[in-house]
């Protein structure tokens, strides 16, 4: 039998348990620049655990909906953000954990402005763009040692609005 995720709208509530929203809502934690900027100040948990943080740039090739969810991952070891470099949405995915298994995963389309970190261990989709040509800003653990551990689902999830 297919299982199905419906895409869902991204909000800081549902996204919670799993990692942060960045996104300028609201009124700005301090106005900077002479008033001329707000800034909404230090608003990811951030761990990168024994190594240090670093920012790459990801050139992700598009992928289209529905989609079929094959595989999650976790950072074991550090936190993971994806900072989009263009104003497009973009896909989201989580999942629960279960005793080292993921469970129940979850799909939200980000609205123009919004990025995510992903908390260290959560486990998530790789990054998923819709459009091109899928630029991103991550910043995520530099470091020694295995920090990628995958789960490959024994069916894929079909993700769709
Ligand atoms: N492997 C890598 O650098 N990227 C993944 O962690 C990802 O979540 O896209
Ligand atoms: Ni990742």
């Amino acid at each position: 039998m297919t299982r199905v995720v419906k895409i869902e709208a991204l909000t800081a509530d549902a996204f919670a348990p799993y990692g942060d929203l960045l996104e300028a809502s609201g009124t700005p934690d301090k106005w900077i620049n002479r008033g001329k900027c707000g800034r909404f100040h230090d608003r990811a948990r951030l761990d990168f655990s024994d190594g240090r943080a670093g920012i790459s740039i990801f050139r992700g090739e598009r992928e289209t909906l529905p989609l079929q969810l094959k595989m999650v991952e976790r950072h074991p070891a550090g936190s993971q953000a994806f900072v989009p470099m263009s104003a497009d949405p973009f896909l989201v995915v989580v999942a629960a954990d279960d005793a080292g298994v993921p469970v129940s995963p979850r799909a939200f389309l980000t609205a123009q402005g919004q990025a995510i970190n992903f908390h260290r261990g959560t486990w998530h989709g790789v990054l998923t763009p819709l459009a091109e040509p899928g630029l991103f800003a991550v910043v995520d653990r530099i470091g020694a040692g295995d920090n990628l551990e995958e789960h490959w689902f024994s069916e894929p999830y079909i993700i769709e609005h």
